[in-house]
């Protein structure tokens, strides 16, 4: 980032504060919105209806892929972690933060489809929610589905079918926690690894109580965050 800075020219790319300003304003960025997503995977996850045995299912999971690599979260390891990819995309699409998804500034007038002009130098955004519940993209779109995009990646592979790849750093049109395009959050590949690495060392290691109902996340201008107040009850697994 700082070698970036230096290819480009004036005071505040390379300044004492803008190369701080820069590296903070990205650590803060990564750091909040991996938290965010751990967050909301682990109320999402422990507030599935019990018969649906999501827990039991990404349990057997990690503790099954974590034997076969002897114990050693490697990339491959996790990259064996389906369904744990399927059940965290999915929260990430239920519980967005939301806003407006893919800012960007026009550079010039732009004429939409239905003949809506907008013009240069403005700032435009695409409804995350909008697409997220959408239920021409998504079956029942407001229920958390753990494994909605596991089930079609796991028939494939069964099946030896082509199949669209929609794991955890898959971007696309209708899915945009991580934006899309050419300023797609780059990333993602770190966090995707970090945010599956931290839920597997969860539920290999620790047991959480379930929600009955799960905690609301609360509104902060049109976004959505997560709950400061909701209560998560926990303790190391005894193992046999
Ligand atoms: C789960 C955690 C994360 C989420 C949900 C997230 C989300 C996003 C989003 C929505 C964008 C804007 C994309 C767009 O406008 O199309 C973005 C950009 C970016 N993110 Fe992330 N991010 C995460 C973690 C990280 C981490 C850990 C890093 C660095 C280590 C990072 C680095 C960046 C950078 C450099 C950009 C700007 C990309 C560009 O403008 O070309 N992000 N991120």
């Amino acid at each position: 980032m700082v070698r970036e800075s230096f290819k480009r020219t004036g005071e505040h790319e390379t300044s004492v504060f803008g190369l701080s300003y820069r590296i903070v304003l990205l650590n803060f960025a990564a750091i909040t919105m991996t938290t965010i997503t751990v967050t909301n995977a682990i109320l999402d996850i422990w507030s599935s209806p019990p018969s649906q045995n999501v827990v039991a299912i990404l349990r057997g999971e990690a503790e099954r892929v974590y034997a076969e690599h002897k114990g050693e979260w490697t990339k491959a390891a996790i990259a064996k972690l389906v369904r744990l990819d399927s059940a965290i995309r999915e929260s990430a699409r239920i519980s967005s933060i939301g806003g407006a998804g893919m800012a960007r500034r026009t550079k010039r007038d732009v004429t939409l489809p239905n003949g809506l002009v907008v013009p240069k130098d403005n700032c435009i955004g695409v409804s995350m929610h909008g697409l997220h519940f959408d239920p021409e993209y998504y079956a029942a779109p407001h229920e958390y589905d753990a494994f909605r995009f596991s089930r079609p990646r796991e028939e494939a592979l069964l099946s030896e079918k082509p199949h669209v790849n929609e794991d955890l750093v898959t971007t696309s049109v209708h899915w945009l926690p991580f934006g899309h395009g050419l300023h797609a959050c780059s990333g993602r590949f770190f966090a995707a690894n970090s945010v599956k690495l931290m839920l597997a060392h969860l539920l290999i290691n620790y047991e959480i109580k379930p929600f009955d109902v799960r905690p609301v996340n609360p509104s902060f201008s049109d976004m959505q965050v997560v709950p400061r107040h909701a209560e998560i009850v926990i303790r190391r697994r005894v193992k046999a």
